[in-house]
């Protein structure tokens, strides 16, 4: 039996506070997971959601950090200021340092916030005294105003320790005078929660008021549970996350100059800083305890030099990785798709061979111990930053490689090069261009400069992706093939009948673009059980039969091959460097690169044709892992999809209308 995780998690409470929401955003992907269970628990006040974590009564917690309409959380600052000064005096004292475990960011949340006016009163009109949470006044400032005006009244604000606390607060006023005329400004959560109506939503002055939560918890806590949420840092040691934050005191902050000293080492390392924010350091009138936050450069070496050349002129320096917030959005996507698949569609099953027994044993882990016929038997690893390749089959080709990803648990960093064409798409379109999927025009020039800039923001959005492309540009077709031949006898290149010609050209942009942070290329090879080398896939898999008849492919076979650029084409440049790179330079690379990928693709034809004679890609011997396409547990749709719950039997029956009416 593996021993079961529990993860404990702070915030500040009562339940449906806005911090209470970022914990959830945080952590819900972990209480799907087996073996896993999530404890939320609430904290009376933001310090005591900074001293639950010290005394390990949490083992994380959500503390606001800045808002974008009121800026910095000075109480958060001052608490964090607090811990760094009391751990320096501590070191002064030569106490041993582990009596003040250090703190440390693991992550942040944004979270929209939406404030609404709830009160039992029937007539808002009448209202004289507001409870909310201090943070509240100055984002509902122009409401407050104008309410007052309007009503020619002065209303009391009263301080509460959170939002969820004001509308509990309403809930013990028994005279029912005082009923009519108290209300409190908090977030529809909290309104459900205590049972008060909402009678004035989205009082916030601003459109799009977001708050910035930080997740903290103790350097080296994380070593309790195997899972991946905290990136590797240990004291000043840099990981490749990108956002940093530095807290240090100006070591001769009397001496002219010594601010100004400082920030040279961030110009000097060309380290973009995000934000500085100061707090008096309590200790000693007119010191200032400084906190940074800065944008680690492409070399990940920058932040660690500059850092060693701070030392010198700081008290002492503590360094924090914020992990960029993940795009759950993704994987809910993934989530929703395959509990449809699974649900309304003929079982579809994947069966997925490697090249070589060395592959399979680094990438695929079957657990003898999980649900017997359940994806929670087998667990993929492989790496999350790689660039995908495949073969082009059908249009949804795509769904069992994110599949897979969803399988890797890296669903949420997937990435699709597609065609301009499918923007159009309606709704999926639209979630494919939010979800920064890059899309090409085939027009060269437009689409060299578009995909530097789209791969650049994939880069500030995660340090980690699947970045899929198909190099064949489109699907296999009879029309598609009849001009694959075409080109092949041009340009005197092999005639293939089950694979198309690959184009070189986006290829060589995402592997060049993505190299400073992967040259992995994971290459698949997809066939589909059902037809043979003269019928296409994409004629008996159409979107009608797979969306609206339900009818999936039976079998899906992918073999896997993985190549690592710098060993197979060390004549390329893959450092990433920006300097410019001369035509006839970008052109001999395109060729060697062009070399490569069609002999990579002659491969494919051959690894096809076996397969269509065959069915299966290895020859006998080699292992097969056959993985249902459903979820891991069927709770995670629950979990993900429970505030929009009711959609789900909207569509579904909007769905099965449909299928009626075309049966
Ligand atoms: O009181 C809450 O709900 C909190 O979590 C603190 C807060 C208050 C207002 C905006 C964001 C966070």
């Amino acid at each position: 039996m593996t021993e079961e995780i529990i993860i404990k998690v702070g915030y500040l409470g009562p339940p449906g506070t806005y911090s209470h929401q970022a914990a959830i955003q945080q952590f819900r992907e972990y209480e799907s997971q087996l073996n896993t269970t999530v404890i939320y628990k609430p904290q009376k006040s933001i310090s005591s959601c900074f001293t639950s974590v010290q005394d390990g009564t949490v083992d994380y917690s959500l503390v606001p950090f800045e808002n974008s309409s009121n800026g910095q959380v000075v109480l958060t600052y001052d608490l964090f200021r607090d811990w760094f000064t009391n751990s320096l005096s501590e070191s002064a004292k030569n106490v041993v340092q582990t009596e003040i475990p250090k703190f440390k960011v693991i992550s942040e949340q944004f979270v929209p916030i939406h404030h609404n006016l709830i009160t039992f009163s029937k007539d808002i009109k009448k209202i004289t005294k507001i409870y909310s949470h201090p943070q509240v006044w100055t984002q509902c400032r122009r409401f407050l105003s104008d309410y007052e005006l309007d009503n020619n009244i002065k209303v009391e604000k009263l301080d509460t320790s959170s939002t969820s606390k004001a509308v509990e607060n309403l809930l013990s006023i028994k005279d029912d005078n005082e009923r009519e005329t108290t209300a409190a400004i908090a977030s529809s959560t909290a309104s459900e929660i205590h049972n008060v109506p909402i009678k004035l939503a989205n009082v916030e002055d601003f459109h799009g008021n977001t708050t910035r939560f930080l997740c903290l918890g103790l350097k080296g806590g994380e070593k309790k549970f195997t899972l991946n949420i905290t990136p590797e840092t240990n004291e000043n040691k840099i990981s490749d996350h990108k956002m940093h934050l530095l807290t240090f005191i100006i070591k001769n902050n009397d001496n002219f100059g010594s601010l100004c000293d400082i920030l040279a080492k961030f110009k000097k390392y060309n380290l973009n800083l995000q934000t500085i924010t100061t707090r008096p350091s309590v200790d000693r009138a007119w010191q200032y305890v400084f906190f940074v936050e800065v944008w680690d450069n492409k070399e990940k070496t920058a932040l660690s030099s500059c850092i060693e050349e701070l030392e010198p002129l700081v008290v002492e320096l503590s360094v924090n990785a914020i992990q960029k917030m993940l795009d759950y959005s993704k994987k809910n996507f993934v989530i929703l798709l395959t509990f449809c698949s699974s649900m309304f569609s003929s079982p579809t099953k994947i069966i997925l061979s490697f090249r070589t027994k060395e592959l399979s044993k680094r990438y695929i882990h079957v657990n003898k111990t999980g649900k017997e016929g359940g994806n929670n038997r087998l667990k993929l690893t492989f790496d999350p930053s790689a660039v995908i390749i495949s073969n082009h089959q059908i249009y949804s080709d795509w769904f069992f490689i994110w599949f897979l990803a969803y399988l890797n648990n890296c669903s949420d960093h997937f990435f699709i090069v597609m065609k301009k064409s499918l923007k159009k798409i309606p709704i999926l379109g639209y979630g494919m261009t939010n979800y920064n999927f890059v899309f090409l025009s085939r027009n060269w020039e437009l689409d060299k400069n578009y995909m530097i800039k789209q791969f650049n923001t994939i880069k500030t959005i995660s340090d980690k992706f699947w970045m899929l492309i198909f190099p064949e540009g489109t699907n296999m077709s009879h029309s598609n093939r009849i001009k694959s031949h075409k080109f092949a006898a041009k340009n005197d290149l092999p005639k293939q009948d089950c694979v198309l010609l690959p184009r070189i050209k986006g290829l060589y942009v995402a592997c060049k673009e993505l190299a400073p942070n992967t040259t992995k290329i994971i290459d698949f090879t997809i066939g589909y059980s059902e037809h043979g080398k003269d019928e296409m896939a994409q004629d008996i898999f159409t979107l009608w039969k797979i969306y609206i008849l339900g009818e999936s492919p039976q079998h899906v076979s992918i073999l896997v091959d993985e190549f690592d650029l710098k060993k197979e084409l060390p004549s390329i440049d893959w450092s990433g460097s920006e300097d410019f790179v001369p035509t006839e330079e970008e052109e001999r690379e395109l060729n060697t690169m062009n070399i490569w990928i069609n002999e990579k693709w002659e491969k494919k034809e051959k690894d096809m044709d076996y397969y269509y004679k065959t069915g299966q890609f290895n020859e006998g011997e080699e292992e097969q892992f056959e993985i249902d396409l459903k979820l891991n547990s069927s709770w995670e749709i629950v979990y993900v999809y429970l505030p929009s719950f009711v959609l789900v039997p909207v569509i579904g029956s909007v769905w099965a209308l449909t299928k009626y009416l075309m049966s």
